[in-house]
């Protein structure tokens, strides 16, 4: 059981000599659960009618951070080893919750604790307080909500329920303002009607993620329109359900195979999904790896060669970090395009990525939009993971072939990834990772 004051898994900073590949790797990595699955069924057991059993959820920063915001405005958490049960209770302030540097977190909680009696305190990490927040907290007074902030740090004034309606909102820095919206939906009076306006929203397949759940829920939604989501309000059911593994997080170890050469295996890899990490599988074999997917095994085996590629990234943006490291080992440049909201995620990605790449001898340049990477001998030195743990794991695949190169904060990597040096310790090893759950 979580308890209001229980501490949540901080992260430390910790300089990381990044180590070389001596050898090709071979081995079974056993990847822990969804971040993304993981918050969003969190969301919707704080409001189901029942209690909830999550199977094997991600145990992370990230994840951890969710459960204690719930616990603190009165949901039950009881988190055994391999499943966490919630029972949900009316919510109630006043609270004080930490965000972290969690989207999911400060996307997804402020739309619930609307529905809260009581004064609900929202804040976060320093570069969390950067992040866009303007567009759902204006969202939220449209449909009824008392709150006072445009950022982080913000104050709801939960007065127990949202009116709710139609809301115009502009989604093209963010597909965490529509799926924070909806998952609370169902509890506002009048539902939810939500119309974007604007460029496109990126990362579509977290939307599509989001109305799958609703719908396991039992929540009526349309999404039939383009650019309009509906949701229906009513009663939401338990979700009992086990969390995919992160495909996201899944990609770094991928990567290596690729990078590296020799095999890695991704046990339990979904034959469906909508987490947009499956996209892994055709953008390493259009970068040259060999990819198969077997009863529920991806093997990914490095070939020897590299092609620079040209990919379009806007669905898929968490996996650039990825892509931008294996990229630096190509045969020719590589455009990544689609990705200027990457500059208000975990911190300027695009900003850092280039920033990186130059400290260690590299070539690449920001677009209005991306980034370019033209390969060249690279040299060791520091890699900054600018508080970003995809940051930190690309720093890990880049340092499989560049030997002194020093992730100067692994910590990080607890956001989402726990333990992921010891992973990739064990990786580099030949021995199977086990997962975290
Ligand atoms: O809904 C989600 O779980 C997420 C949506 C995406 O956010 P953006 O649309 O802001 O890129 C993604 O990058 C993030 O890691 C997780
Ligand atoms: C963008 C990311 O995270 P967040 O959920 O904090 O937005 C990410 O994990 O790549």
């Amino acid at each position: 059981m979580m308890g209001e004051n229980d501490p949540v898994s901080p992260t430390t900073s910790t300089s990381w000599p990044a180590p070389t590949a001596s050898r090709p790797v071979d081995a079974t990595v056993a990847v822990p659960g969804s971040k993304s699955l993981t918050n969003r069924a969190l969301i919707l057991a704080a409001q189901a009618t029942g209690p909830s059993r999550i199977t094997a959820p991600l145990r992370s920063r990230d994840t951890d951070l969710m459960a204690a915001a719930l616990t603190a405005l009165g949901v039950r958490i009881d988190q055994g080893p391999r499943s966490w049960l919630v029972t949900p209770a009316p919510l109630r302030g006043p609270a004080v919750i930490d965000t972290g540097l969690a989207g999911t977190v400060m996307r997804f909680f402020p739309p619930l604790a609307v529905n809260a009696v009581g004064d609900v305190r929202v804040d976060g990490d320093e570069y969390a307080r950067l992040r866009p927040m303007a567009t759902i907290l204006n969202a939220l007074r449209d449909l009824g909500a008392d709150i006072d902030g445009d950022a982080l740090p913000f104050v709801v004034h939960g007065h127990g329920s949202l009116r709710g309606g139609t809301v115009r909102i502009d989604a093209s820095a963010s597909s965490q303002f529509v799926s924070g919206l909806m998952l609370s939906g169902a509890s506002y009076r009048d539902g939810l009607t939500l119309v974007h306006t604007g460029k496109p929203v990126p990362s579509m397949p977290h939307i599509e993620m989001t109305v799958d759940m609703l719908r396991e829920v039992g929540v009526g939604v349309d999404d039939s329109g383009a650019n309009t989501w509906r949701v229906e309000p009513g009663p939401i059911s338990p979700w009992n359900r086990t969390v995919e593994p992160d495909l996201s997080n899944a990609t770094p170890f991928l990567a290596a195979a690729a990078v590296a050469g020799g095999s890695v295996r991704i046990p339990d890899w979904p034959a469906s999904t909508t987490q947009p990490g499956d996209a892994i599988r055709w953008i390493l074999s259009l970068l040259g790896a060999a990819v198969d997917l077997t009863d529920g095994t991806l093997t990914v085996t490095g070939t020897g060669t590299l092609t620079g590629v040209d990919l379009d990234l806007h669905d898929v943006g968490e996996l650039t970090p990825t892509i931008a490291a294996v990229a630096l080992f190509a045969d020719g440049p590589t455009r990544l395009r689609g990705i200027g909201h990457l500059r208000g995620h975990e911190t300027d990605r695009l900003g850092a990525i280039v920033a990186n790449i130059r400290a260690i001898g590299g070539d690449a340049d920001e677009t209005d939009d991306g980034v370019v990477i033209r390969p060249r001998p690279l040299t060791g030195g520091l890699w900054g993971a600018w508080a970003d743990h995809r940051m930190a794991t690309a720093g890990a695949i880049v340092g499989l072939r560049v030997p002194g190169l020093v992730v100067d904060d692994i910590g990080t990597t607890a956001k989402t990834l726990p333990g992921f040096d010891r992973m990739w310790a064990d990786m580099l090893a030949g021995t199977a990772a086990t997962d975290n759950g």
